[in-house]
C-alpha cells in the first residue's frame, strides 16, 4: 500500500518506518525542512534504538522517502496518516494547531479518494474537525477520516510498534476500516473496531490510567516513608493479582515526558469543556507535581542544618525516562533550576539527552562522563533510570565524592547494601539508611 505519512517526529518517523518494514511504500511528509534533509542524508533528529539502522535499510530498498511537500507525498497514497504534534497550549487544552494546518494542507491537494487517519493524540470531536476542514478546503468529500491511536513508547517504540498489544481503528466507513484492516495484517494483533470518538477517547482513557497507576503507587510510596514500609515490596505483593498487574507500579520522582502530563491535563480540560468535572485526574496530576519537589526537601533532609547552598549536587539524568533524548516535561526542567536558585552548584550527566537539555535548561553545567560529574559532589540526585547509572560501581564512586549522599527517584539500588558501604541513602517510599 501506498502510504503518506505527516509530521517526522517519535510517532511519524517510527511509524512511518515501520510500516514501510512491512513492505509498504512510505512517503514521510514535515514542514521543517531542516528535518526533512537531515533524514535525507539518513540523519535521524531524536534518539530512539533501532530506528536509524531500520530507516537506512528501507531508504535503501527503496520503500521509504522524505518530502517537504505534501503534494509529492500524497501522490498515489491510499492512505494518510496524521501525526504531527498536539502539545498543550497555556490553559492544558490540546493545542489543534498543527491538526488544522495539516487538514487544510490535505484539503488543498486532495484530488482522489483516500483514507485519513489520525494518530496524534487529539480530542474528542477533532476527527469531525478534520473532516469538515478537509471538505471544505478541497471542495468536495470524496475521503473517510479515522482514528487509529498510537500507544507506542519512547525508548521501545520500534519494539512497541511490530508487537503492538492493539490497534484501534475509529471508522465511518467500511472503505476506511478495509484500508485500516489491511494497514494492520502484518503485525496481527488484536484489533478494536469502532466509531472515531470512542478511539479519540480510548488513547486519553488509557494514558490517564497509566498515570494513576504512578501517582497512586507515589502516594503508596510516600505513605511507607512516613510509616516505616517498604514500596518495592508493596508493589511486588500487589502486582501478582492479575487484576491490579505489575507494570507501572515503579515508585519514583513521578512521570514526565511528552505524553502523560499533557495528556491528563487535555482529558480534564475536555471534561470542563463536555460540562464533566473529572475528579481522578487533577488529584493524579496534583501528586505528581508535588513529587518532584519532595525531592528538593530530601536533599536538604540529608544536609540538616548545613542547607542546600554551596553544595555541588551531581544530577544524573536529564532524558525524563533512559533510552530517550527527550526532555518534554522531564523532572529535571523543574529541579535543576530550582535547586540552583537555592544556591547549589549543579552539574549534570546524561548519556544522550544532554544538547537537548542544553535547549530547555539556562546555563546548564553539563558533565561529559558520570565520573566527571560525581568527582567531588556533595551528593548526587538520580533522576533517570539509565542501564549506565544502574551499573556504576558504588563502592568506588564514594572514594570520588566528597561525601556518600545519593538522593534516588529511581530506586535504582538496594538500600541495606548502600548503608553497608557507608553512604546516606534516600530512596523512594523505602526507609532512609545512613
Ligand atoms: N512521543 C510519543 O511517544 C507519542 C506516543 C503516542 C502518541 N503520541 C502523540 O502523537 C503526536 C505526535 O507526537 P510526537 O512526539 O511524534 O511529536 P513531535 O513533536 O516529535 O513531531 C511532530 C512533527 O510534526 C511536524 N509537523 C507539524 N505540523 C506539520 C504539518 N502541518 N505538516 C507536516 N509536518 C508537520 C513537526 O515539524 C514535527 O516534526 C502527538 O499528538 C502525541 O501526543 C506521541
Ligand atoms: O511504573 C512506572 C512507569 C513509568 N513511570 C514514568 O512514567 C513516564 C512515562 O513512561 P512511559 O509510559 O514508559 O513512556 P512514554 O514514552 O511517555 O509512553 C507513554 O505515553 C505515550 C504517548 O501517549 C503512550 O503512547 C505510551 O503508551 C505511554 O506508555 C516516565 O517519566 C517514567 O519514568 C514511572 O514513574 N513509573
Amino acid at each position: 500500500m501506498k502510504i503518506c505519512v505527516i509530521g517526522t517526529g517519535y510517532v511519524g518517523l517510527v511509524s512511518g518506518v515501520c510500516y514501510s518494514d512491512k513492505g509498504n511504500q512510505v512517503t514521510c511528509v514535515d514542514i521543517d525542512e531542516v528535518k526533512v534533509n537531515h533524514l535525507k542524508k539518513g540523519i535521524v533528529p531524536i534518539y530512539e534504538p533501532g530506528l536509524k539502522e531500520l530507516m537506512l535499510k528501507n531508504v535503501k530498498e527503496g520503500r521509504l522517502h522524505f518530502t517537504s511537500q505534501i503534494r509529492e507525498g500524497m501522490e498515489g497514497a491510499e492512505l494518510i496518516i496524521i501525526a504531527v504534534g498536539t502539545p498543550a497550549k497555556e490553559n492544558g487544552e490540546a493545542d489543534l494547531r498543527y491538526i488544522k494546518a495539516a487538514a487544510r494542507s490535505i484539503g488543498e491537494n486532495l484530488t482522489d479518494y483516500k483514507v485519513i487517519v489520525t494518530k496524534s493524540t487529539v480530542p474528542v470531536g477533532t476527527g469531525q474537525i478534520i473532516k469538515k476542514m478537509v471538505s471544505d478546503t478541497a471542495g468536495h468529500s470524496n475521503f473517510d477520516i479515522a482514528s487509529n491511536p498510537e500507544f507506542l513508547r519512547e525508548g521501545s517504540a520500534i519494539q512497541d510498534t511490530f508487537q503492538m498489544e492493539r490497534a484501534i481503528l475509529g471508522i465511518e466507513s467500511d472503505r476506511a476500516e478495509k484500508v485500516l484492516q489491511k494497514l494492520h495484517e502484518p503485525f496481527q494483533t488484536k484489533i478494536v473496531v469502532t466509531d472515531v470518538e470512542t478511539a479519540e477517547m480510548t488513547k486519553y482513557a488509557a494514558n490517564a490510567f497509566l498515570a494513576t497507576k504512578i501517582s497512586f503507587i507515589n502516594e503508596v510510596a510516600n505513605l511507607c516513608e512516613a510509616t516505616g514500609a517498604n514500596v518495592e515490596k508493596v508493589a511486588e505483593g500487589m502486582g501478582y493479582d492479575q487484576r491490579i498487574g505489575k507494570a507501572f507500579l515503579q515508585a519514583g520522582i513521578g512521570y514526565g515526558g511528552s505524553c502523560f502530563p499533557k495528556d491528563t491535563q487535555a482529558l480534564v480540560k475536555m471534561g470542563e469543556k463536555a460540562g464533566y468535572r473529572l475528579k481522578i485526574v487533577p488529584a493524579v496530576e496534583e501528586v505528581n507535581k508535588e513529587q518532584r519537589l519532595r525531592f528538593i526537601e530530601k536533599l536538604r533532609y540529608a544536609f540538616g542544618n548545613e542547607g542546600l547552598k554551596g553544595k555541588k549536587v551531581a544530577v544524573l539524568g536529564l532524558a525524563f525516562k533512559p533510552n530517550t533524548d527527550d526532555m518534554r516535561a522531564a523532572p529535571a526542567v523543574d529541579l535543576v533550576p530550582r535547586l540552583e536558585q537555592e544556591g547549589v552548584d549543579v552539574v549534570c550527566y546524561d548519556p544522550v539527552a544532554t544538547e537537548k537539555a542544553k535547549e530547555v535548561i539556562k546555563n546548564l553545567q553539563a558533565a561529559a562522563t558520570l565520573d566527571q560529574a560525581v568527582k567531588d559532589a556533595d551528593a548526587i540526585l538520580i533522576l533517570t533510570d539509565w542501564q549506565e547509572f544502574k551499573e556504576m560501581n558504588v563502592k568506588l564512586l564514594k572514594l570520588e565524592m566528597k561525601r556518600p549522599i545519593i538522593i534516588d527517584g529511581r530506586n535504582l539500588f538496594d538500600p541495606i547494601k548502600l548503608g553497608k558501604l557507608g553512604y546516606y541513602y534516600a530512596s523512594v517510599g523505602r526507609p532512609i539508611v545512613q
